[in-house]
């Protein structure tokens, strides 16, 4: 039997934990809390992330790394991404030999503007080949109500993102495989951005076509910074692309999109940060996004906008002027 180690016991972690147990693997979750882990083993319940769900016999928790790691085909991470980097040193010496190391987490490293495969290469010392993306319109909510949902594995070595393809395929959870790593993390990392630039501009009262207008803007942006980095531009167009930001722009489950609502809303960050009670990657992202589109000489105005909104106190109003007022040009250049 396929064994998994899946370390977070936060919504997503907690809801694919759920599929793989579907998929007939043996599921340890990792936590930090006694609390949830004691829920997890006698009430089968995550009720602090995932309350009125019932989690399947298969999956077990645990509070220590060791046991969740023992033995694992698939050791999988879903912590927020800011955190990786520290939490992975810990965990390293006790991964097993040859596990694939897969990273569920849609974020970009402040201060390095590492994507999370790179992360994962550089702490625990696999190749490439040993990493994998799980990505695409996933809201966990949605998922661990069994609710229809696609979604893309990517890993350099396609024969590794077909095991586990199958390791989670499940008949309300479709995978599909794709070797472009560097273009699904960018898609799942950048839609939290463009999400927030959507809560904010919803907040404000402005209609749909001026959310229209920034999810395939956002897009364009997302795209051009891929193309610089490598990615295949078709990527975009996919599930990890375009897949992800109309879900994400549309659903109100979305932590990102609910933020820059709130924003948009007037509330300031302070308060906004206080309601939100889970991750919302673009928040922190925003600002390393930001740094690769400098490093790669890309123009991402919207993302501009989001930090500067976000971490530099510009009144929403001020940045809509400043975006609606740039030089006119062609839609693609
Ligand atoms: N929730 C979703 O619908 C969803 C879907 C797809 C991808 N993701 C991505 O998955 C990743 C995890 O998100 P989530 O939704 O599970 O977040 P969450 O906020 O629901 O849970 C985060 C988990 O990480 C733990 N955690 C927080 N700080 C930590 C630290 N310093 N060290 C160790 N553990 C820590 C929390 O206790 C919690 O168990 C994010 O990158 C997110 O973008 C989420
Ligand atoms: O709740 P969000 O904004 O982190 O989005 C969740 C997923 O990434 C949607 O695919």
């Amino acid at each position: 039997m396929t064994r998994c180690a899946v370390f977070g016991t936060g919504s997503w972690g907690t809801a694919f934990a759920m599929i793989l147990a579907d998929a007939g693997c043996e599921v340890t979750l990792w936590g930090r809390r006694a609390s949830v882990v004691d829920a997890v083993n006698t009430g089968r319940t995550n009720p602090d992330y995932l309350p009125g769900v019932e989690l399947p016999a298969a999956v077990r928790a645990t509070t220590d790394p060791a046991e969740a790691a023992a033995g694992a085909d698939f050791t999988v991470l879903a912590i927020p991404s800011q955190t990786l980097r520290a939490n992975l040193a810990e965990w390293t010496p006790l991964l097993a030999d040859d596990t694939v190391l897969v990273s569920l987490m849609k974020g970009v490293e402040l201060g390095t503007a590492k994507r999370m495969s790179e992360v994962v290469e550089e702490v625990a010392k696999v190749s490439a080949d040993r990493v994998a993306v799980l990505t695409g319109p996933n809201l966990a909510k949605e998922i661990a109500a069994r609710q229809p949902a696609a979604a893309v594995v990517a890993c350099r070595d396609e024969e590794v993102a077909t095991r586990l393809q199958r390791a989670c395929h499940t008949a309300y959870f479709r995978p599909y495989t794709n070797t472009d790593v560097v273009g699904c993390e960018l898609g799942g990392a950048v839609k939290n951005v463009i999400a927030l630039a959507v809560g904010i501009a919803d907040g404000m009262g402005l209609g749909d076509n001026a959310k229209a207008s920034l999810i395939t803007r956002g897009l364009a942006e997302t795209t051009r910074l891929g193309l610089a980095m490598g990615a295949d531009a078709h990527t975009f167009a996919g599930l990890a692309g375009m897949g992800d930001l109309v879900a994400t722009c549309s659903s109100p489950l979305s932590r990102n999109n609910t933020f820059g609502h709130n924003l948009g809303r007037g509330m300031s960050l302070e308060e906004t940060i206080a309601v939100t009670r889970q991750t919302a990657e673009g928040v922190k992202s925003c600002q390393s996004v930001l740094d690769l589109a400098r490093r790669h000489g890309v123009d991402m105005p919207i993302t501009e906008t989001v930090v500067g909104i976000v971490h530099e106190g510009k009144p929403p109003m001020v940045a809509l002027k400043e975006l609606m007022s740039r030089s006119a040009k062609p839609e693609r250049h």
